[in-house]
């Protein structure tokens, strides 16, 4: 009997080989869902054999939660040092990192928790190494700040493979699917917008899982891959970019390639830093703010004035609801209405419900019953 890992390795190489087109599609949508599964049988086997372990059970602080993700040794603990003023112990050789190490940065009004992980490393999704209590933090994080250096720009794609094998999808919105088991009558398949999907490439997939009846209900663009990840429901969407450290040892003329190459590699441009000089930290820190997506709200209270200095920092998509949540557990219970001023309503003290969502620089009252 073969390995998992050459089970998935032998039906990747067959989808590889085989043509996409009508007439295979079936049979390549049963193929990945049966990747898809050994995967995830095999990921949830190695969380359960873990179970978390010392120093991972972070818990999740402040207005944002970023996790540094990188090869060993690509300067993790140095710039976390320098975002934070940590003092985690740093070292010139690999694993250095042996549990994860949270830290705090202030940054425009936004308190925001960093954390430093072991190095990720190939095959950390199967369970190897110390890489299923990494993945189980990263699965947590708002943001994934993907770090390589001048070595290694080459292997960003093995960072990105390896999250994508532990069922997180990069700077992707959660595809609109669903799949609603049901006694009999076969599988139904509706879908709204141009999906590439059909009725027999959803059978098969669906098959490979043992669903044979279901009501299928698809929204927008979605592929097979999207599908397979909506059968299995766990996967986590985040947002993440990459930033290229030790760029003090490089040239102007490699710097540009490093940077050309991991945009080709990524689709988005890295930022590059050096950890060690403070270079272009501060960008990168205005990187983590804007890619969390903050908004800020002021806060005023009923007959009072607005308070203007300290704005509550909140993500988007903010509604009154997320606002009430983050302010008070009884808020959302004893909610009345609220009233606005700013971008988010047509003119102001307009009043709101709780679905309502707010702009950055919104102005806000809250009623509430006594
Ligand atoms: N030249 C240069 N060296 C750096 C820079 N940042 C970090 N280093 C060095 O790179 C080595 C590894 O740095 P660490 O911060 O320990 O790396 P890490 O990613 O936390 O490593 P692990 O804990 O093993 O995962 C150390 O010798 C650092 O001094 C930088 O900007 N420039």
């Amino acid at each position: 009997m073969s390995s998992i890992e050459e089970q998935i390795r032998e039906i990747e190489d067959e989808i590889k080989n085989t043509k996409y087109n009508k007439a295979t599609s079936h049979h390549i949508g049963r193929l990945k869902a049966k990747v898809a599964r050994l995967r995830d049988d095999a990921v949830t086997r190695a969380m359960a054999s873990s179970g978390g372990g010392e120093g991972y059970n972070v818990k999740k602080s402040g207005d944002g939660t970023v996790v540094l993700v990188g090869f060993p040794s690509v300067g993790k603990s140095t710039l976390l040092n320098k975002l934070t003023g940590t003092e985690s112990e740093t070292a010139g050789y690999a694993f250095t990192t042996v549990s994860v190490i949270p830290g705090a940065m202030e940054h425009k009004g936004a308190n925001i928790q960093i954390l430093d992980i072991p190095g990720l490393i190939a095959g950390a999704a199967m369970g190897k190494g110390r890489g299923k209590e990494v993945i189980a933090v990263v699965r947590g994080a708002d943001l994934i700040l993907l770090l390589g250096d001048v070595y290694n720009e080459k292997h960003v794609n093995v960072l990105i493979k390896e999250l994508y094998d532990a069922g997180i999808r990069l700077n992707k919105e959660k595809p609109d699917i669903t799949i609603k088991k049901t006694s009999s009558g076969g599988i139904r398949f509706n879908s709204v917008g141009n999906s590439d999907l059909d009725l027999g490439e959803i059978r098969a997939i669906l098959a490979e899982n043992k669903i044979m009846n279901a009501d299928v209900l698809v929204r927008g663009s979605v592929d097979q891959d999207d599908f397979i990840d909506a059968m299995f429901g766990n996967r986590v969407y985040i947002p993440a970019f990459f930033s290229i450290n030790k760029i003090d040892l490089v040239d102007a003329e490699t710097r540009k390639e490093i940077d050309a190459d991991v945009t080709e590699r990524f689709g988005l441009p890295p930022v590059m830093i050096s950890a060690h000089s403070g270079y272009n930290v501060e960008e990168l820190k205005d990187s983590i703010y804007d890619n969390l997506g903050f908004i800020r709200i002021y806060l005023k209270p009923v007959g009072g004035k607005a308070d203007m200095e300290e704005p509550l920092i909140i993500r988007e998509p903010a509604t009154v609801e997320s606002v009430c949540n983050k302010l008070h557990r009884d808020f959302v219970e004893k909610f009345r209405y609220a009233k606005v001023w700013g971008d988010s309503v047509k003119h102001d003290a307009q009043r709101v419900g709780l679905p309502h969502e707010l702009c950055d620089g919104d102005i806000l009252t809250v009623v509430t019953r006594a």
